[in-house]
């Protein structure tokens, strides 16, 4: 299979306060998660889309907004004009307990349902476009979305999708936004 890992690394953390990406946990920055995820999941391409001012902050190829903060449909896009692959695995860099089996499961049911466009995860009856597998067949209508300034929901409604379903708080889906979320799941 055909495949790249994407970090969605642009983000401004207004809520956060700083910038929540670089912020310790275990011993790393909190985006190391995601990395590690996807590349213990067997995903050996990875490529980070941020902007200018963090670009030099990471290791891994990056692809850089010309303008930043477009949010993730924009981020989305930039990047999937650049990949050769069929496949990108998107992951945010704001999911402490981010996990392999999590991103595998992504992949197998991207292998078993070749027609489809988007495997997207759901939680607690949530969407999470941001833990979501993209096939390249959605450039074409993420060209249309991106003109018109749409959400990630429109694209995941315009296209074949197909929902996957993980247990309620699964916790690789927790994300971090502001301070006082770390003293929430660690409590
Ligand atoms: N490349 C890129 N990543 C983004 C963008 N907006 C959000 N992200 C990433 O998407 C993930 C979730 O981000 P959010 O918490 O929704 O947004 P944020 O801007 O980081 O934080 P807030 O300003 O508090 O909303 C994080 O990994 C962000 O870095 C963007 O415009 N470009």
């Amino acid at each position: 299979m055909n495949i790249v890992g994407l970090l969605l690394a642009g983000g401004k953390s207004s809520r956060y306060g700083k910038q929540k990406l670089f912020e310790a946990y275990e011993g790393r920055a909190l985006f190391q998660r995601s990395i590690k995820a996807m590349q213990n999941a067997g995903i050996s391409s990875i490529y980070i889309v941020t902007n200018r001012e963090l670009a030099p902050a990471f290791e891994h190829p990056v692809i850089i907004e010309e303008e930043p903060h477009g949010g993730p449909l924009h981020a989305l896009h930039t990047a999937m004009e650049m990949l050769p692959s069929d496949w990108v695995q998107v992951l945010a860099g704001d999911l402490p307990y981010v996990d392999a089996p999590t991103v595998e499961t992504i992949l197998q049911t991207a292998k078993a349902h070749p027609s489809a466009d988007i495997i997207l995860p759901t939680t607690n009856g949530r969407h999470q476009p941001l833990h979501a597998a993209y096939h390249t067949r959605c450039l074409p209508i993420l060209r249309e979305l991106v003109e018109n300034e749409s959400s990630m929901k429109a694209l995941y409604e315009a296209v074949k999708t197909r929902t996957l379903s993980f247990s309620n708080d699964h916790p690789a889906f927790i994300n971090i936004n502001r301070p006082e979320d770390w003293r929430e799941h660690h409590e």
